[in-house]
């Protein structure tokens, strides 16, 4: 995935050649709209690069408050696949939305330093319940790809949302937990001294905190690292977001990795939707794997979103007592949600 991701970058204009690398023939690759809401922001904007670069992508519809027809003249000069649009204001929202087959929100306020995602959610809960509303109006049948914080609430908001609206379907609502995995295969292979690119790792859980729960023990490549490293590399990848805050100092969260992490997401998203078989990556879906209604965990993704949801495999009992703390946070979270998008 992640080598696809540097072929992405190093073909610009050969979109076609890189196709075929990808297994397409010229002639069925279908074509693709994605909708970014947030496009102008800190991860939105290049977000909304890495998918002008994705030649999986035919239609990139870029929405914002402001800002947008900058961005969107700018991305738009890159000599790829898609055609780029720039949508601002809420009156463009619905053009902006109708025909996709996939929407990444990005939009939102970022934390500052001494916030918890958490801390978010009452202006972030209301912008993604209103971007929702339009998304069951103009796309229902597309696939959502949550950024926006707090992740473990603002997927619920969705779906409760969704459902309102007659339109929900559990295979096609993720909230992006891309970033997790991500920090866990860097901090992993820096610890354990192995290729970076061979290096897979789990991560479960929720997106905040505790919630986020890496399975070191099922790492690829094998290390074997003693158990003081695995708790500082569990620690380390649960606080990521929180070393990125402090270093920015006031000026915003993760915008550069985030969006390199859901280009990868998104893309998986394409590819499952394509048809290409095995494409797995770990996602906050509905689920039955855990007594909470939404959990992240590895995911199938195929032609309508969600192809099956993985259990969690063996835990050591280090992961199994993760497990167990995490649950009532998350839990908490959840029902936050919820309750935010029936009461208002
Ligand atoms: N899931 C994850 O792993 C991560 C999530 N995040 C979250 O992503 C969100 C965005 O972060 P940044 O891009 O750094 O923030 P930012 O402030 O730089 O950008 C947010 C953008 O959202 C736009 N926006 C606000 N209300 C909107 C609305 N109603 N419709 C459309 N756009 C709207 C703003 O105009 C702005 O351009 C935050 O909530 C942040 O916590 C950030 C990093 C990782
Ligand atoms: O920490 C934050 O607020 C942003 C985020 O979700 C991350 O970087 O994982």
């Amino acid at each position: 995935m992640r080598s696809s991701m540097f072929q992405l970058l190093r073909s610009g204009s050969a979109s076609r050649a890189s196709l075929l690398r990808r297994g397409y023939s010229s002639g069925a690759v279908p074509e693709r709209k994605v909708a970014v809401l947030g496009a102008a922001g800190g991860i939105g904007q290049p977000l909304s690069l890495l998918m002008k670069l994705n030649p999986l992508v035919s239609k990139l519809a870029l929405y914002d408050i402001a800002g947008t027809p900058g961005v969107a003249a700018d991305v738009s000069h890159i000599n790829t696949r898609s055609e780029i649009a720039g949508y601002a204001g809420e009156d463009q929202l619905g053009q902006a939305l109708e025909g996709s087959d996939v929407v990444i929100i990005p939009a939102g306020v970022p934390r500052k330093p001494g916030m918890t995602r958490d801390d978010l959610f009452n202006i972030n809960a209301g912008i993604v319940k209103s971007l929702c509303t339009a998304i069951a109006k103009y796309c229902p049948n597309a696939l959502v790809n949550m950024i926006s914080n707090p992740v473990n609430s603002t997927v619920p908001i969705a779906a409760e949302v969704f459902k309102k609206a007659g339109t929900y379907d559990e295979k096609k609502l993720f909230g992006v937990t891309t970033l997790d995995v991500v920090r866990a295969k860097t901090f992993y292979a820096g610890k354990a001294k192995v290729p970076v690119e061979e290096v897979n790792v789990p991560v479960v859980g929720g997106h905040a905190g505790i919630t986020i729960l890496p399975l070191f023990s099922q790492a690829t490549p094998k290390a074997n690292l003693p158990d003081e490293d695995i708790k500082a590399l569990t620690k380390r990848t649960q606080d990521g977001g929180t070393e990125v805050v402090e270093a920015k100092a006031g000026k915003g969260s993760a915008t550069l990795s985030m969006a390199y992490a859901g280009a990868l997401f998104a893309d998986a998203c394409l590819k499952g939707l394509n048809g290409v078989p095995d494409v797995v990556e770990c996602s906050f879906v509905q689920s039955s794997i855990t007594e909470l209604p939404f959990f992240a965990s590895k995911v199938k993704l195929g032609k309508n979103g969600v192809d099956e949801v993985f259990g969690l495999g063996p835990l050591s009992d280090y992961e199994k007592q993760g497990l167990e703390s995490l649950i009532p946070e998350l839990k908490a979270s959840i029902e936050k949600g919820i309750k935010f998008a029936n009461q208002s």
